[in-house]
């Protein structure tokens, strides 16, 4: 098989370099695409078998009444015979025995251009290698033919070898009545496995259920399996509900669950047929969706994860197409614009489905959005058309518990939603206490998503929440009370000023809890930014310095109903009043879950001891045999 011809006149520099030519080792390249190609021995059936739908095509061009069957036997050998075009001994030479050329490519043979095209019509080989997949489970394939294109056609027979020899005669007529073609494995011991009854069955069921010829598979005492199968959108059904079930018995037949629904998918320009199932539990969206493909019938991929677009990871497809293209291996799409054309169609359909539900089954919506929120949630951030359908519907964590966020706006005017979960957890018994809603904006899309609800639902009002609005929104305490505690709340300023935390008085419940820290997270790390560049010198000072915008303070909110904190606000020793706060702003900061900073942890150590030691001066000052009695 010379790749390349010696070049005829050198010229210049190269006038004297001696011209040789490639030589291929045809054993290597045998076992290349024989052993490197496929993923599995399992695909040896699925090319023959393709080869005799495409076969049986390539008859049907020339008489459309032709017998259009695929027999296979599982015995000692494996055999498919198939009632196609045959070959002449000149195609045997042309096509069998020549790696990469195709009786399938149009004029021009090339495997791009108007060859490709033609073969994609009709046919679904193309590359002119399928037969090798055979080397994968024999060292040895039997091909005889006998060809329709004139009646007194020759029976060949055609016998390659792995190794790259082929030797080809002529058998009688009595061999092979009818045009047809039969190939002919004996399995290696090795490879057994793959040419046994039982699993030629289950590949043959696998590849070739939606096959538009009949195909049975026979054992060694002529038992026989019809492996095909009508697909739901392909049968005729007597009510919608028999339709239905039709195609809930297909999914459970081929991907073993029970659809949340079915969406019914049709492309007429690429000839597709098909289904979306939609998944009865959730899927993460990293999980790999296993669409099956078929072209023309045969399975191309159960994996084949770009005919959708991602964000439909909550369906699960079986397709099947004219127009889609195989890579060489057969195991992928080939990425062209038909592809891209026809994931976008489809993308299309299964959003129309789901904006659909919510004017025709929203008791069905709302199980799916049940079981998928997240992938809604992910989806409508770039879909404004089923944000505005669905966001309404969509479940959110809330200071009234989980709600949907239309049921959350129709009863507060103004949605306060938080950057974190961490300060959600703080602030939301407080906040729910106070009459406020808060979401908890701090799960993934969720802040997004809310911050969008005015665009639905106007008149509606969402802010970030941050400290000055929930103080803002908390009871403010008389100015007598507020004067009375003016010097306590003197010392804790200056006490908590040293952690860019400001101190306020209010009134809020529950009354069990003494203070409350608001924080958050972008606020801390202004902070650590600005005391970074306090602690540095030179350039990244500067550096530091630049960055620093407006530092954001905390706020500690001391609670007026509180009976310790009331006594608190009484106290005039000062080292005591200093204890006090230091020990309110620990355990308030201590609630809020975050890690300490080493400065926190100090100050935690610090106030512990001392009120250890007050505690024990109380004790001592009250004196021996003044225990209480009860
Ligand atoms: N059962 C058959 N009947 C008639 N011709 C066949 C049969 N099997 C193979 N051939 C011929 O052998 C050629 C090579 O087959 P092979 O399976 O290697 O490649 P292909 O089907 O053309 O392309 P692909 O690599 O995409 O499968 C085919 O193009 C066809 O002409």
């Amino acid at each position: 098989m010379p790749l390349f011809e010696r070049s005829s006149s050198p010229t210049g520099d190269q006038a004297d370099a001696a011209a040789h030519t490639f030589q291929v080792d045809l054993r290597g390249l045998v076992d290349l695409l024989s052993h490197h190609l496929y993923s599995s021995p399992r695909v040896y059936l699925r090319e023959l078998l393709q080869n005799a739908v495409d076969a049986i095509s390539a008859r049907r061009l020339l008489d459309a009444d032709a017998p259009a069957a695929i027999t296979v036997r599982a015995a000692d050998t494996l055999t498919v015979t198939d009632t196609g075009v045959g070959l002449t001994e000149e195609d045997v030479h042309t096509f069998l025995a020549t790696i990469g050329r195709s009786s399938k490519r149009g004029a021009d043979g090339g495997i791009d251009g108007a060859g490709l095209a033609s073969a994609r019509g009709d046919f679904i080989g193309q590359f002119g290698i399928g037969l090798l997949a055979c080397f994968v489970v024999a060292d040895e394939i039997t091909v005889v033919t006998r060809s329709a294109k004139s009646k007194d056609a020759p029976v060949i027979e055609w016998r390659g070898h792995s190794d790259g020899r082929y030797t080809i005669r002529t058998l009688p007529s009595a061999v092979r009545p009818e045009p047809g073609t039969t190939v002919t494995l004996a399995p290696r011991a090795d490879a057994r496995e793959w040419t046994e009854h039982g699993q030629v069955v289950s590949l043959a069921r696998d590849f070739g259920s939606l096959l538009r010829f009949d195909v049975t598979v026979q054992d060694a005492h002529g038992g026989t399996v019809r492996i095909n199968r009508t697909p739901p959108w392909a049968a005729q059904h007597a009510s919608p509900l028999a339709r239905r079930d039709a195609y809930t018995e297909f999914c459970r037949d081929t991907f073993d669950f029970v659809p949340l629904d079915t969406i019914e998918l049709e492309l007429p320009v690429v000839g597709l047929r098909g289904v979306a199932y939609v998944l009865p539990d959730a899927a993460p969206p990293s999980r790999r969706a296993g669409h099956r493909v078929h072209l023309k019938g045969m399975l191309l991929s159960d994996q084949a994860d770009e005919l959708l677009p991602e964000w439909a990871f909550f369906v699960r497809c079986v397709v099947d197409t004219d127009a889609l293209r195989p890579t060489a291996s057969r195991e992928g799409l080939y990425a062209d614009e038909t592809l891209a054309a026809v994931r976008d169609a489809l993308g299309a359909r299964i959003r129309e489905w789901l904006t659909g539900l919510s004017a025709t089954d929203p008791a069905l919506l709302h199980r799916f959005i049940g079981v998928h929120h997240l992938a809604v949630k992910s989806l409508a951030r770039y879909d404004d058309e089923l944000l505005k359908m669905l966001l309404p519907w969509l479940p959110f964590e809330t200071t009234d518990g989980n709600v949907t966020l239309d049921e959350f706006a129709r009863t507060h005017p103004v949605i306060l939603v938080t950057r974190t979960v961490e300060e959600f957890r703080q602030v939301a018994p407080v906040a729910g206490a106070a009459g406020l809603g808060v979401i908890n904006g701090g799960y993934t899309y969720d802040r997004d998503l809310v911050h969008r609800l005015p665009e639905i639902r106007p008149g509606s009002s969402v802010a970030d929440l941050d400290p000055g609005t929930v103080t803002a929104h908390l009871d403010s305490v008389d100015p007598a009370a507020e004067l009375a505690a003016s010097a306590f709340l003197a010392i804790a300023r200056e006490v908590v000023g040293r952690f860019d935390c400001d101190v306020a008085l209010r009134s809020f419940h529950p009354t069990n809890a003494p203070a409350l820290l608001l924080d958050n997270r972008e606020a801390r790390h202004e902070r650590s930014r600005a005391q970074l560049a306090q602690e540095t010198d030179g350039l990244w000072a500067d550096i530091l310095g630049s960055l620093r915008a407006e530092v954001p303070r905390a706020q500690l909110v001391l609670n007026h109903l509180n009976p310790l904190v009331r006594r608190a606000a009484t106290i005039t020793h000062r080292e005591l009043a200093v204890t006090a706060v230091e020990a309110l702003y620990g355990q308030a900061v201590l609630l809020t879950r975050r890690p300490l900073r080493a400065s926190e942890s100090a100050l935690l150590n610090r106030s512990f001891i001392s009120l250890l030691d007050h505690a024990m001066l109380g004790h001592e000052a009250q004196g021996p045999g003044t225990e209480d009695a009860s």
